[in-house]
């Protein structure tokens, strides 16, 4: 089975409620390589309800691009400088500076939701990633984000 993003991270920065393996309560969110882009899946619990029970509260949606977008700046990284996640060098590790969420439409409730990542640029410590979030009817969000290398 492959490995996800975040299951390099090493355990004491594993306790975002987003993605981390060591948050019991969490939603331990997983990012995958698909071709030149990223993926992660997810189907939220009917209590993260928006304003009805058929749709998805917009928290939720920003938080699934959130974690995925800095999982995904980390492995764009580390696929630029032509390394491999967990090669045993200085690991490569990203936080959210900025994130802009448009919301195109209702996201689904009880569906599975599909998080892509694409890398748009890096200079520096700064990688800008644009996201989308897919519902059984088309793109219902779109993110930008500014992820930031924390200096090791
Ligand atoms: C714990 C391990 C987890 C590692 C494992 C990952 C866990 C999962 C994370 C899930 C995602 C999250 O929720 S992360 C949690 C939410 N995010 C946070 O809490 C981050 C809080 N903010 C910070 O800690 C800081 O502001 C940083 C680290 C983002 C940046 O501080 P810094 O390292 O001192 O760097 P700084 O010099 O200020 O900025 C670097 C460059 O980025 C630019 N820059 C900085 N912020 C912005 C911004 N909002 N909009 C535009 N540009 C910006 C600066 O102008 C500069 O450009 P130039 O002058 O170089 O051109």
């Amino acid at each position: 089975m492959t490995a996800a993003f975040q299951d390099f991270y090493p355990d004491e920065f594993s306790h975002c409620y987003g993605c981390g393996s060591q948050n019991p309560q969490g939603h331990h969110l997983k990012s995958y390589w698909d071709g030149e882009e990223t993926i992660a899946r997810f189907t939220p619990d009917a209590k993260y309800s928006g304003g009805v029970p058929e749709h998805v509260y917009g928290g939720m949606v920003a938080s699934l691009l959130d974690c995925h977008g800095t999982a995904s700046a980390a492995a764009f990284t580390y696929r630029a400088l032509n390394r491999e996640m967990g090669d045993g060098g200085d690991p490569v590790r990203f936080v959210t500076a900025s994130l802009k969420v448009d919301f195109l439409k209702p996201t689904p409730m009880g569906v599975e939701l599909v998080v892509r990542g694409k890398l748009r640029s890096i200079d520096g410590r700064k990688v800008w990633v644009d996201l989308s979030l897919t519902g059984n009817d088309g793109i219902c969000a779109k993110g930008e984000m500014l992820a930031i290398r924390l200096r090791t």
